[in-house]
């Protein structure tokens, strides 16, 4: 390899780096942040099983997914993805919800 090829791949793999290490920060913080909101839908669960409300509330979800692809669109980021992500989550939680019915 020339020194100026070198100097190229050393270039792209300090910059690589420094992407994984951008990426793996996010990663840790949406993992708490996840962990953080099961803990609210955890206690959300626990007050529907005691006063006999249904796991899901549709009208709510709805109103989440509206915000949710308004904050996409913000963020740049896809507003399907956003709202199969929010989707997921949720089917998630109200998996959780209906084991504590049980
Ligand atoms: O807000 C509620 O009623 C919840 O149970 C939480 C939550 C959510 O994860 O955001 C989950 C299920 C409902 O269908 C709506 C929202």
């Amino acid at each position: 390899m020339t020194d100026a090829a070198n100097d190229d791949a050393a270039r792209a793999a300090a910059l690589l780096r420094e992407h994984r290490e951008s990426i793996d920060r996010l990663d840790a913080i949406l993992v708490y942040t996840l962990g953080e909101r099961f803990k609210h839908t955890q206690a959300v669960g626990k007050l529907k099983a005691e006063h006999d409300l249904p796991p899901s509330d549709p009208a709510r979800e709805a109103l989440q997914i509206a915000r949710l692809e308004d904050l996409a669109k913000k963020a740049d980021l896809d507003p399907e993805f956003a709202k199969a992500f929010l989707n997921f989550i949720i089917e998630e939680v109200i998996r959780h919800h209906k084991k504590h019915q049980e």
